[in-house]
């Protein structure tokens, strides 16, 4: 639907890598759009392309930067492809987008997790180069994904002001290419699988612009053909199949043709994807992968890391897995917003189960969250669901975000829950009808009809929260130990925390309950005996206490703690340069913690 399908080199399709140095230049005063700049930028730097920009620089300025931001390139198209379809691949620009080719303008985005693509075909100079000029914006509203404020200081200048605590990077932050497909092409396709004995039946669509016929060839690891099917609809057998199992995966390759009838040899359009044949579901208190009840380990992430910012950064990422697997992590959750396609297939292999997160952040009015996670109702009198432009705009941004998440996601086999808020104000009357129209979307939208849900904050607990209903599992986020009752109050912390959880099982007996983010702020390299918090030694205990009460309920299905690694934040008197919950520092290196859930982990198996 939105021409989301990942870039592929196939027999009818090309791809023209387009990162590298590109120019860039502030706009302060948002004069770009007067001045023609669509046409060229008159007094640009380089920026490299995929980065965040703000650390890049070392003036305060242009590292806290707010507003309008450009950026510029030289593209060289070829005159063979000048009678198939051309297009810019955004893989994301965040938050906001309007792309100019040759000074036109080809494309606009909102949202800055998603890909899009700009047409280019009636404007672009064949075997010639072109200039391509990208408008951008990184501010946020109450009406943005994610939410937050722009304040505007007294000399005009703006500073954002998230409603959340990850720093606030912007930029084309994801990789840039020109894609190739022909006139006739492939648009979309899903599968849903279940199993019949030993086999898989696959049930597939496929969406092209034409009227050709289609074909659809799934193949093995060792390429050997497994199952075949003609028509843009139908049901495919696959023998003896290898399911997609957490941590052991398998994949199989299906690959789409579109055929001529009149001519076998000739082939229209060919795309394929790599794809893992399971089923997810939700029994009773049970999470099912294949039918098996499996218990979830792992964290909520960040794509993060020094410099390159929220920038694409795959040595990062690889690292992440091997760290992950090393810990003996069986599932992540894109906190908080889809994260890059190339970690959602390097967790398709590494058979890795995802809980795909929408940027729908923020949704709590509360600059500082981490200090109101008490009680949501001290944080504003009007909160976050009474805003009027929030059952508007926002919502309407909530809903396409949604639609953009699924249509780019819904083939991964990795993908197994979508989390479609983070900590929202669940305790409003004003969120019900919101989440209702969100949560029936992603029903509709989604093949595979995967489990549905939020992560809940402790401002929101139990007898709070007025949405949890909507939910196919319950995700709570927890700091009983750090933000609540914390240190010397430990003990009293896990008690409580217990209370809540059996007035939550009373409130939702049938549902099983994954603990999306616990955990507590560590300076690596702060030991103290006994312990105190911001020590290693706390982290453990901390982890701990938590751990105790996980194994204390045969509903909860997984623990999730908070996070993989250090992280940036914005600057603040309880973030030094970032939030330190990382069982990881941000260079990757494992605090004392991390060795006590390796033990932990490696311990548990991953199914019931
Ligand atoms: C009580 C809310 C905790 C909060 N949860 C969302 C994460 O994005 C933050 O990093 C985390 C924190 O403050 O550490």
């Amino acid at each position: 639907m939105f021409d989301s399908l990942y870039p592929r080199l196939t027999a009818t399709r090309r791809i023209q890598n387009m990162c590298g140095t590109w120019r860039f230049q502030f706009d302060p005063r948002s004069e770009g759009v007067y001045e023609g700049w669509e046409h060229g930028l008159p007094d640009p730097i380089d920026v490299p392309v995929p980065s965040s920009f703000a650390d890049l620089f070392t003036d305060k300025a242009s590292r806290e930067y707010t507003g309008d931001f450009w950026y510029e390139t030289d593209l060289f198209v070829p005159g063979e492809w000048r009678d198939a379809n051309v297009g810019i691949r955004f893989d994301a620009a965040t938050h906001r987008a309007t792309v100019y080719v040759n000074g036109v303008e080809v494309a606009r985005h909102e949202g800055g997790f998603t890909p899009f693509v700009a047409p280019i075909n009636d404007v672009v100079n064949w075997n010639g180069v072109n200039t391509v000029v990208v408008k951008m914006n990184n501010e946020l509203g109450l009406d943005t994904l994610p939410a937050g404020e722009t304040k505007i200081l007294s000399d005009g200048t703006k500073v954002c002001a998230p409603y959340f605590d990850f720093y606030n990077y912007s930029g084309l932050q994801r990789p840039v290419r020109l894609v190739v497909s022909p006139r006739e092409r492939i648009e979309d396709f899903a599968v849903v699988s279940r199993f019949d004995g030993d086999d898989a039946l696959v049930d597939y669509t496929v969406d092209t612009n034409g009227d050709h016929d289609v074909e659809i060839v799934v193949t093995d690891e060792d390429g050997m053909d497994v199952a075949r099917g003609r028509g843009k609809a139908g049901t495919l057998r696959i023998e003896n199949v290898i399911p997609w199992q957490l941590r052991n995966a398998y994949l199989y390759t299906f690959t789409v043709r579109i055929v001529d009838d009149a001519d076998d040899d000739r082939v229209i359009d060919e795309y394929y994807d790599e794809i893992g044949i399971r089923t997810i579901a939700v029994d009773g208190t049970r999470l099912l992968l294949n039918g098996r009840p499996i218990y979830l380990k792992g964290f909520g992430r960040h794509e993060d890391s020094d410099i390159h910012g929220r920038g694409f950064d795959p040595v990062m990422n690889k690292r992440d897995f091997e760290n992950l697997k090393w810990i003996g992590a069986n599932s992540f959750r894109t906190s908080h917003y889809p994260y890059a396609e190339e970690q959602l297939y390097e967790a398709d292999r590494e058979g890795f189960l995802v809980i795909d997160e929408v940027a729908a952040v923020g949704m709590m009015k509360s600059l500082v969250n981490f200090l109101d996670a008490t009680d949501a109702s001290k944080t504003k009198e009007v909160t976050f669901f009474d805003e009027p432009v929030v059952q508007t705009d926002t919502l309407a941004a909530h809903l396409q975000a949604v639609r953009e998440l699924i249509d780019r996601d819904k083939r991964h086999a990795c993908v197994g829950i979508w989390s479609l808020f983070n900590e929202p104000d669940s305790a409003s009357d004003a969120a019900v009808p919101y989440f209702r129209k969100v949560f029936d979307l992603a029903l509709d939208l989604d093949p595979q009809k995967r489990p549905r849900s939020y992560t809940n904050v402790t401002a929101c607990g139990a007898g709070k929260d007025k949405c949890h209903d909507l939910c196919d599992v319950i995700m709570l986020n927890r700091y009983n130990g750090w933000y609540v009752e914390g240190g010397v109050l430990i003990h009293e912390a896990a008690r409580h925390q217990r209370e809540e959880l059996e007035l939550w099982h009373e409130l939702e007996p049938n549902k099983p309950f994954l603990f999306t983010e616990y955990g507590g702020d560590t300076m690596a390299g702060v030991h103290k005996l006994p312990s105190v918090m911001w020590s290693e030694e706390y982290q453990v205990e901390n982890l701990t206490e938590m751990a105790t009460l996980f194994d204390a309920f045969d509903w909860i299905v997984g623990e999730q703690a908070w996070n993989l690694n250090d992280f940036q934040t914005t600057e603040g008197i309880m973030r030094v340069n970032g939030n330190k919950k990382g069982l990881f520092t941000r260079d990757r290196q494992p605090k004392m913690a991390a060795y006590y859930l390796r033990d932990r982990w490696t311990a548990m198996p991953d199914y019931l």
